[in-house]
């Protein structure tokens, strides 16, 4: 048993804003548990904290600054308790702190580097591969992933179910067996035999947790989310079973309700949340009060899932997240207020032992029948039964088994059954007379024959015991070799067939757009591990299913999604993936063929080997030297080049799968930040096909299209903007979807423009309903439309007294129309381009 307190810890994001220097300092001294002093602003010293004090100092495990890496965060934190797991104690870390401070970022990971994977990705990682070292013994690996939002529990791992909402995911609920034991009902558990598994549920867990998310309930800062790794370890032969839990934990924002300022659902939720947040506040307060008989587990099912790991059998860890800016003082204040009361919490942690009710029954059974058949020979009585057909197989087996054993020490075991006993002699007796009889008539003409002549010499003996042992060498080569040649040809068979399943892959993956050279394929040359790319189809076509995204997507949404894409902020992250990607993709291919040629290189090392070997047998029959017993100097040479390129081949392949393991990451990152902008586009595009819709009796342009959503960042950012603010007008009008059709064709004379250009919009097509069509039509239109400009703009430039723009494009024109069917084909208020284009007219324009 481990006696431990629940080890709190710090993590300081980093702050955006300078003048928030100050607020904070950091004291570690060496010999003394580090201190973490918050200084309270004047101008909030008299506040609402509290107005006498100046500043606040609390103890933590350790305290990581806003330049700790998320490597130092898993080093330090994460990994002791991985390590702990995988002795076969439980383990839980959960992250506590405001809203933004950073909790999913420490559990789970940012979504732009492949550097800033969390706790969740590199104790995965930690965990296979320390059970990848450990062959002594038999290990399964399961995973799970909660979440619990407004008091309900969901299993975000569910696949049958496509989510779109947190309500379609399967209800997990607490049962509590007699011996108080929870357990969850409807939280299934995913076997993970590796690494890549493992973090394929993690990210269809996130998935499911990003969809179910709307802007109107952010589950992800109100809900609760538990992901557990599940090891079972045993000894081969043993029956006992070791089991143990990790929990890696991202709990709700902890902020007060009274400064978030919410209402209505909102309210109900930072109650349901704050209230379970208070539940464990009030365990963990009974918890750290000595003597206290009752603690409230079950008032909230965050509590209940986590008893354990509250003053249980549990190693815990806290991370307190704290996003120390002069506007969170209060929050982080009372974040580092809750890590102390959780620093009281002792754990006991054991070990999970339990016996394999199977296993043990066989291992009784057979202890049951030493015990009878021991006894029978101390007490004389003697079983009279006769041995079965296979009791005296086996006992048979058993003696050949023994015959042939050429250690002197071996023993012939059959336990302490007198009629098994009796039977092994039986059956020895049987052997030997069978031999003699057969020796008698084979041998006896030889030794007649050696009898007549005279002893063998010393050193004659000795010769025929040389070419004996050449012989045997020379067998043992052949039959090396003939093994090589088996092995290659199996090899070949091997990689003719990955070839073919890589090109069959290859031909079933279409590259989504956007995604060049189709990066997903690797290098035939590359080692299988980093071509399974079954993972890649399982995760796109996730992709399609989770945002509801058609593959076959219209030619304007098509654009459309291109120049939302563009210009989403998210992009550059994702362009900076697929070229850390591209990089990472051609190290690999790289690093590949030099492994293939480094595995050429060995084999043609071993072959050369064998044949200067052979050379020596050879040579010694041939002149019938005995073999030096020492390899000559040429063959050593080879042997060291061989550990040479061993050597390179390991550390080649080492890099190799750390690179597949980038990929993945990479490539997981890519996947989740295009859902969320696919996503976000379907979002925008529902919503501009419905107000299309509502105001379509008086809608007679796309002017009130609404520029593509952007992050405030972007908002922000007007040094730089994607669009200049010139052209913000040009921005809102759908980019031109398809091909001009023949009809609408014109030469670009005045008199054929003239025709060509309608006096009033082209037509009044209503919308149908249908948001692919009408997007089809609407697309279509403004493809004319920008056509036509285009026309008119060069037409102005050419001729300059041309006129007047078609009163098509003047929307006090459009506006006067009064028909009740959509006007189609009008341009927004005066078309930007226009002014940008021909800034020398604007008269003629307007
Ligand atoms: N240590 C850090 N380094 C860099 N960026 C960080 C760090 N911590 C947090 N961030 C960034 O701050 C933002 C908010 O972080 P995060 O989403 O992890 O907060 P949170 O506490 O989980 O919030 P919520 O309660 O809403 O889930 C994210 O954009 C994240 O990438």
């Amino acid at each position: 048993m481990v006696k431990q307190t629940i080890q709190i810890f710090a993590r300081v994001k980093p702050t955006v804003r300078k003048q928030q220097q100050g607020i904070y300092s950091i004291d570690e001294d060496e010999k003394l548990t580090p201190n973490l002093e918050i200084i309270l602003p004047r101008d909030l010293a008299d506040g609402f904290v509290n107005n006498k004090r100046e500043s606040y100092k609390f103890k933590f495990q350790k305290i990581f600054d806003q330049g700790a890496s998320q490597e130092t965060i898993f080093e330090n934190i994460a990994k002791p308790v991985a390590e702990s797991v995988l002795a076969g104690y439980n383990g839980t870390i959960f992250a506590y702190g405001q809203t933004g401070s950073g909790k999913t970022f420490t559990i789970t990971g940012g979504a732009e580097r492949y550097s800033d994977r969390g706790i969740i990705p590199r104790t995965l990682s930690y965990i296979f591969e320390q059970l990848q070292k450990d062959s002594s013994t038999i290990h399964t690996t399961h995973i799970s992933y909660l979440e619990i939002y407004n008091e309900c529990g969901y299993d975000l791992l569910d696949p049958r179910h496509e989510a779109s909402s947190l309500e379609d995911l399967p209800k997990v609920t607490i049962l509590e067996d007699p011996d108080q034991n929870i357990h969850l009902k409807n939280l299934s558990l995913h076997q993970a035999a590796t690494e890549e598994e493992a973090l394929n549920l993690l990210f269809l867990g996130d998935t499911n947790r990003m969809i179910a998310e709307t802007p109107m309930n952010q589950a992800s800062t109100r809900s609760h989310c538990i992901f557990t790794i599940h090891l079972s370890s045993k000894e081969p032969g043993s029956a006992t079973v070791r089991h143990a839990k990790l929990h890696l934990v991202d709990l709700a924002g902890s902020e007060r309700v009274a400064k978030t300022g919410v209402g209505g659902q909102l309210l109900t939720e930072a109650k349901y949340i704050n209230l379970s947040l208070h539940y464990l506040e009030q365990v963990i307060i009974a918890l750290s009060e000595k003597h206290r008989a009752h603690i409230p587990y079950r008032n909230s099912m965050m509590t209940s899932v986590l008893r354990d790991s509250l003053g249980g059998n549990c190693m815990t860890t806290m991370i307190a997240t704290l996003s120390l800016e002069k506007r969170n003082i209060d929050e982080s204040i009372s974040t580092c207020r809750f890590a102390q009361r959780v620093a009281l919490i002792k754990n006991e942690a054991v070990l999970n032992e339990e016996i394999d009710p199977r296993l043990m029954i066989i291992r009784l059974q057979k202890e049951i029948q030493e015990l009878k058949d021991e006894l029978a020979i101390f007490t004389g009585e003697q079983r009279t039964e006769a041995l079965s057909d296979a009791e005296l197989l086996q006992l048979e087996k058993l003696i050949t088994s023994f015959l042939d054993d050429q250690d002197p020490e071996s023993r012939l075991e059959v336990g302490t059954d007198m009629r098994k006993i009796h039977h092994c002699f039986h059956h020895l007796k049987k052997l030997l007379n069978d031999k003699k009889i057969h020796g008698k008539s084979t041998v006896s003409c030889e030794i007649k024959d050696q009898d007549c002549q005279e002893p063998l010499k010393e050193e004659e003996y000795k010769k025929l015991r040389d070419i004996l042992q050449q012989r045997d060498n020379e067998i043992n080569i052949l039959v090396n070799m003939l093994k090589k040649e088996k092995k290659k040809a199996q090899d070949a068979l091997h990689l003719s067939s990955m070839d073919r399943s890589e090109c069959r892959h290859s031909q079933s993956l279409p590259f989504p757009p956007g995604n060049p050279e189709g990066l997903r394929t690797l290098p035939s040359s590359a080692p299988k591990q980093i071509q399974d790319v079954s993972t890649f189809g399982y995760r796109s076509s996730l992709l399609h299913r989770k945002t509801g995204m058609r593959e076959e997507m219209s030619l304007g949404r098509q654009e459309a999604f291109e120049i939302f894409k563009r210009d989403h902020a998210d992009s550059v992250t994702i362009e900076d993936n697929k070229q850390i990607l591209k990089q990472r993709f051609s190290e690999a291919k790289a690093l590949g063929e030099s492994i293939n040629e480094t595995r050429s290189k060995i084999g043609r090392l071993k072959e050369e080997i064998t044949q200067r070997h052979m050379q020596q047998v050879a040579l010694g029959v041939s002149e019938n030297i005995a073999m030096p017993s020492m390899p000559d100097l040429l063959e050593e040479k080879l042997r060291s080049q061989l550990e040479e390129e061993k050597k390179r081949y390991k550390t080649m392949f080492t890099h190799l799968k750390a690179l597949k393991v980038e990929i993945e990451h990479l490539q997981l990152l890519m996947d989740k930040a295009k859902m969320k902008l696919q996503k976000e586009f379907e979002a925008w595009w529902t919503e501009e096909a419905t107000s299309l819709q509502v105001n379509s009796p008086a809608v007679n342009s796309l002017s009130h299209v609404k520029p593509f959503p952007q992050t405030p960042e972007f908002q922000q950012e007007t040094s730089q903007p994607l669009f200049n603010k010139s052209n913000v007008n040009a921005r809102k009008i759908l980019p031109s979807p398809s091909p001009i059709p023949h009809s609408q064709e014109h030469n670009s004379t005045s008199a054929s423009l003239e025709s060509s250009v309608p006096e009033r919009p082209a037509s009044s097509v209503p919308l149908t309903g249908d948001s692919q069509t009408d997007s089809d039509i609407l697309a279509f239109i403004k493809a004319r439309q920008s056509i036509l400009q285009k026309k008119w703009i060069c037409l102005e430039k050419n001729m300059p007294g041309i006129g007047a723009a078609p009163s098509a494009y003047i929307p006090e024109h459009t506006e006067s129309r009064s028909e009740p069917s959509l006007q189609l084909g009008a341009g927004p208020s005066r078309p930007e381009a226009w002014s940008r284009a021909s800034p020398s007219s604007p008269g003629q324009i307007s």
